[in-house]
């Protein structure tokens, strides 16, 4: 079989800016894929990479996307080197969809949303949705004082009824010594949370110190009840494998789009299903579409999936083949439109 590719660039700014330890982070940008078989059956992907997570830039994915041939055969995309792991995945998923189209179920998982960093965690209205089973709220942010009490205090607004799984996420931003304060924090609430039995609790810390620092997160995780969950350390299917060898039995956050092919995922994420918290990585609606469709192969139950993010990127929840291809076109015409 072969096909013929198309490609999008897509740049859209955020609803609001997202700032992390990383910084405030306003614009984001991917090449939405189509693939039309000899056939004429039509499969979507997208590729949507973001180097400070492991993978190449939006140039370098540009430029290999267009030094493609005109026409692809599945060698084509299986020679894409593990340096591009964004094109991998854009392409693999476009090329699966030619052949494989599963029915997504988005209503049966959970979703875990992305609270707003800083003070402005305190003018978030409330927490009640439905499908909604953890939040998570970025820290190394502000300084570290300062955000133990912004915490505190918003804690102490939460309604006591309303069950809540809290993600606190440093981006690799503390240091041994904040670290073990936000840790002593955490296991000092969550052990009071279970004794005045609310349904309440720090569901863990995820990557409290630079993803290098192996040693220490490996300390840190020994030395807490609070779990700490793994994510840039684990910005490849390679280091994901590297981290389990070395024994790590903590959670893994996952963002599918930026770590490789689609078969290569579907071999390698089900041996490590207990441990995967699913994630987004701000991408657009078709490679959320992936995501979606990868939770439900792998059938997981454990973490809510990271990828309640609307305040900041609402995307069309996308299902058919059909809403696929109007997708598509729909963002060809707004490009139309503005160029
Ligand atoms: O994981 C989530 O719940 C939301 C997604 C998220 O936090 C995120 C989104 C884009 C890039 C990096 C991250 C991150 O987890 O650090
Ligand atoms: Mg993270």
């Amino acid at each position: 079989m072969y096909a013929y590719p198309r490609f999008f660039l897509y740049q859209e700014p955020f609803r609001q800016p997202l700032k992390t330890h990383h910084g405030t982070w306003r614009i984001r940008e991917g090449i939405y894929v189509r693939l039309e078989s000899e056939s004429g059956e039509v499969g979507f992907g997208e590729i949507a990479p973001l180097p400070a997570f492991g993978s190449e830039s939006i140039g370098t994915a540009w430029t290999f996307c267009a030094t493609l041939p005109n026409t692809i055969i599945a060698e084509t995309i299986a020679a894409i080197p593990d340096t591009l792991p964004a094109c991998q995945f854009g392409l693999s998923q476009a090329w699966t969809q030619l052949t494989e189209f599963p029915h997504l179920q988005p209503e049966t998982f959970l979703y875990c949303g992305l609270l707003p960093a800083g003070r402005d965690l305190l003018t978030v209205p409330q927490l009640a949705k439905p499908s909604y089973g953890a939040w998570k709220w970025k820290i190394a942010v502000l300084p570290h004082a300062r955000e133990l009490e912004i915490f505190q205090a918003w804690l102490g607004s939460l309604n006591p009824e309303t069950p809540v799984k809290i993600r606190l996420d440093a981006n690799g931003g503390l240091n041994l010594r904040t670290a073990r304060a936000w840790l002593t924090l955490c296991d000092r609430l969550n052990s009071q949370f279970q004794q005045e039995q609310r349904y309440i609790a720090i569901e863990f810390l995820e990557q409290p110190l630079p993803p290098q620092d192996w040693v220490n997160l490996q300390a840190l995780s020994n030395d807490f009840q609070t779990p700490i969950a793994l994510d840039e350390t684990v910005d490849s299917l390679t280091a994901l494998e590297n981290v389990m060898g070395l024994g790590w039995r903590g959670p893994v956050v996952i963002k599918p789009v930026l770590m490789g092919a689609w078969s290569r995922l579907n071999t390698v994420l089900p041996q490590y299903r207990s441990q995967i918290v699913l994630s987004s990585a701000l991408e657009g609606a078709i490679g959320r579409w992936g995501i979606l469709a990868l939770a439900q192969e792998l059938n997981l139950t454990r973490y809510a999936l990271g990828l309640g993010v609307d305040p900041w990127r609402p995307v069309p929840v996308l299902n058919t083949k059909a809403e696929l291809a109007d997708f598509w076109k729909l963002a060809i015409q707004v490009f139309r439109h503005t160029s």
